[in-house]
């Protein structure tokens, strides 16, 4: 693992002290340790962290294998409340040492379910310079975290329904749909993802309130997390194939769309609003070259200082003089001027070199030392750089007018001139709309990776997105007094207050088809005030009813394991059927068990409900050694004198890991039956897996089949969310 240009560049840019010089290239050779966060709202988060410090860690204290001391997974120092845990022990350990791979799979279903995410300890960082509020953990990656802040005061069964809005936005397609996956762990009413260049974001259209003279006005965010596309270098202990690849003209290539996306951003941020900028590169032209450009470009903005924020976490200031390479020999000039004059003639105008790749001549007013530069050797992380920036002031529209066209004569040489006097147009306007709209509370994720041809200064880009192929169905909201929203409230008796006018659906009829989404209000003003095909809306909101068909259900809709939470604030409690965990264990072994193999109280209860869907809470506490810390919430299916949990994908896989978690096994039909097989294949001597027939799962629109688990989530390698 060597590249010399690797080397010589940052030597060359000073980055790190020569006698620790070493020190960073070893680290950098080295694989990083393992690190994860537990998830979900404060509660959850806090629950599961005391089950890995009481239960897990004291096994994996003091052990040795192989004549080897292991060291057992401690907390990540700086990382609030302890949530967030490391350890670096060999895959062999994990799989062979008896209390290792207790603690693997443990990790694997708690991942599975969204209560563990895997997330590289340098990658937790943004969200928390975002202080939407005070973070705890979540499930996947940033903008994960960042619908965890909205959600921290949720209780583990019943969830609110904030007022803000989490957007998240990337501009592949592909990795839209991670997004939609790797959030599904914490639905969310207040979610959206959208599919956009970032650097050329439209704007988001919503309502005066109270209403003006013109109808709408241009939505501001007060938290926006820019983690831009970058080189990756910072991430060298993990992707390897850097060491051979790197270039010193990587960073050079990304930097003018880096700086399109964070203007982009600076523009659409209400004042008093933050913007966290990061990147898992340490090249400073992709890191303070772009805070300098943007700062010096739009007015009213300001580093934070956020030193003494998480002091345990060990950080360098951000640098204030680099030398941007020109070339892949490294060669360098002292100056943009300087180096236009050694080119000949013709090829000044074909330079991809820019004056913002050049520390500007203002640098000392900009406090560069304020973003923080994090680095692999000194907390045995990744490298990282991260930049908090603050709309402090909103000039006038004359004077910011006025300004602008100095500044753009003055410090800016960007090739695309042309659209200078379209840019100050549209902000003159942006700014008003802000003045106006400055309460609007929304958090913002901007999720973004590869670099773009044919760059132009975003600003309020092209309004006609609806020639880009965009295929996603459309959103329509029902009427309160649909005939399917009514008998589906009715029969959970989900009481009048609930929001009924914010569930919508996605088909071409705007028929209650299949499923029902809930938003909250806001979701529900940007989708009435703006075409979602111009937004690339890939979803929004979450689903929390489907329609069940069969013949106990004839043709309703159940409430889906994630509209669980979303409900229960609606449902008095004499609604809910209330069991102990004996009766979980019942319906967890049984297939399908008659109403006849529960208690009495339970199937007294059970008896005189309709068919269709029910909910039960099993409280928590101890029973014969099984202990549930929390209350647990589950939606059931009574057909005839059968009883069944309702299991969709997400639930299918919790209740594995509940099963693993209460039991200490898998004592679900398919996880004994599983279970049997590797017993009958190891007696034989046989090593390979037998498989195991997959039970039916109870899946939208189908008969209801109430059987837990089965064989598809075997534990494997605990995957990692996110990208840094
Ligand atoms: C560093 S990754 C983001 C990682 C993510 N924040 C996380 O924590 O998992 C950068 C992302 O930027 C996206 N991207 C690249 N160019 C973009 C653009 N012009 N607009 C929006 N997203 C873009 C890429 O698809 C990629 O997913």
């Amino acid at each position: 693992m060597n590249n010399a240009r690797f080397e010589s560049y940052y030597k060359t840019q000073s980055i790190i002290p020569e006698d620790q010089w070493d020190a960073f290239l070893n680290t950098l050779r080295e694989p990083l340790p393992t690190t994860f966060r537990v998830a979900g709202s404060r509660q959850v988060a806090r629950a599961l962290s005391e089950v890995v410090r009481d239960t897990y860690i004291p096994n994996l204290t003091d052990l040795v294998f192989e004549g080897e001391a292991i060291p057992p997974p401690r907390q990540i120092p700086w990382y609030p409340d302890g949530l967030a845990w490391q350890f670096n022990v060999p895959k062999k350990v994990l799989r062979k040492h008896p209390e290792f791979k207790k603690f693997h799979s443990f990790l694997v279903y708690e991942t599975e379910v969204g209560n563990i995410s895997r997330q590289e300890a340098v990658s937790m960082l943004p969200p928390l310079f975002l202080q939407v509020i005070d973070m705890c953990a979540a499930p996947g990656s940033k903008t994960a975290q960042l619908l965890e802040a909205l959600h921290a005061d949720d209780d583990v069964n019943s969830s609110s329904i904030p007022s803000g809005i989490v957007i998240a936005n990337d501009t592949d397609p592909k990795r839209t749909h991670l997004l939609i996956h790797q959030s599904s762990r914490l639905p969310s009413p207040s979610f959206m993802v959208m599919n956009l260049d970032a650097s050329n974001m439209p704007n988001i259209k919503v309502p005066h309130e109270p209403p003006q003279g013109s109808n709408l006005r241009n939505l501001v965010f007060d938290r926006i997390l820019c983690d831009v596309p970058c080189s990756g270098d910072g991430t060298m202990r993990k992707n390897v194939a850097i060491w051979k690849h790197w270039s010193p003209l990587d960073g050079n290539g990304l930097h003018s769309l880096q700086l399109r996306i964070l203007k982009r951003a600076m523009r659409v941020l209400a004042k008093g609003g933050r913007i966290v900028y990061s990147t898992c590169s340490l090249n400073p032209v992709e890191n303070e070259a772009v805070i300098a450009a943007a700062l010096n470009d739009i007015p009213g903005f300001t580093l934070i200082d956020v030193s003494s924020l998480y002091p345990q976490l060990i950080r360098k200031p951000g640098m204030t003089y680099w030398k941007p390479p020109v070339d892949k020999e490294l060669n360098f000039s002292d100056s943009y001027e300087g180096y236009l004059e050694s080119l000949p003639e013709e090829r000044r105008k074909t330079t991809k070199m820019v004056k913002t790749h050049w520390p500007p001549d203002n640098v000392d007013e900009l406090y560069l030392d304020r973003c923080m530069r994090l680095y692999p050797h000194l907390q045995d992380t990744g490298g990282f750089f991260v930049a908090v920036l603050e709309r402090v002031e909103f000039p006038s529209a004359s004077e910011r007018t006025h300004k602008e066209g100095k500044r753009t004569a003055e410090h800016l040489e960007e090739p695309s001139t042309a659209k200078k006097p379209r840019i100050n147009e549209v902000e003159v306007e942006d700014i008003m709309d802000q003045d106006e709209s400055a309460a609007v509370s929304i958090s913002a994720s901007a999720l973004v990776p590869e670099p773009e041809q044919g760059e132009k200064d975003g600003v309020e880009p092209a309004e006609s997105a609806n020639d880009t192929g965009f295929k996603e169905p459309p959103y329509t909201y029902l009427p309160r007094d649909d005939p399917s929203v009514v008998a589906c409230l009715e029969k959970l008796n989900i009481n009048s207050s609930f929001p009924a006018h914010n569930l919508l659906v996605r088909n071409p009829t705007g028929e209650a088809a299949r499923s029902m989404y809930l938003t909250n209000d806001l979701v529900r003003k940007i989708i009435g005030s703006n075409d979602y095909t111009r937004l690339r809306l890939v979803t929004a909101g979450t689903k929390i009813f489907g329609r069940q068909e069969g013949k106990s259900a004839g043709s309703s809709f159940r409430v889906l394991g994630d509209g669980i939470p979303v409900v229960m604030p609606y449902i008095a409690d004499e609604h809910i059927v209330t069991a102990d965990i004996e009766m979980l264990r019942v319906l967890m072994e049984g297939y399908y068990p008659l109403l006849t193999a529960f208690n009495q109280e339970f199937r007294r209860t059970l008896e005189i409900k309709s068919p269709g869907n029910h909910i039960v809470r099993f409280p928590a506490g101890d029973r014969d050694g099984v202990n549930l810390s929390h209350d647990l919430v589950v939606p059931i299916w009574k057909s005839g004198m059968s009883l069944g949990l309702m299991i969709d994908k997400k639930t299918k896989r919790s209740v594995n890991a509940l099963s693993l978690r209460l039991f200490g096994r898998d004592i679900t039909t398919v996880g004994q039956q599983k279970a049997k097989s590797q017993n009958e294949n190891q007696a034989r001597g046989d090593q390979t897996e037998t498989p195991v027939e997959h039970a039916p799962m109870v899946e939208e629109g189908k008969e209801p089949t109430p059987v837990i688990g089965d064989d598809d989530n075997v534990p494997g390698e605990v995957e990692e969310n996110s990208e840094t």
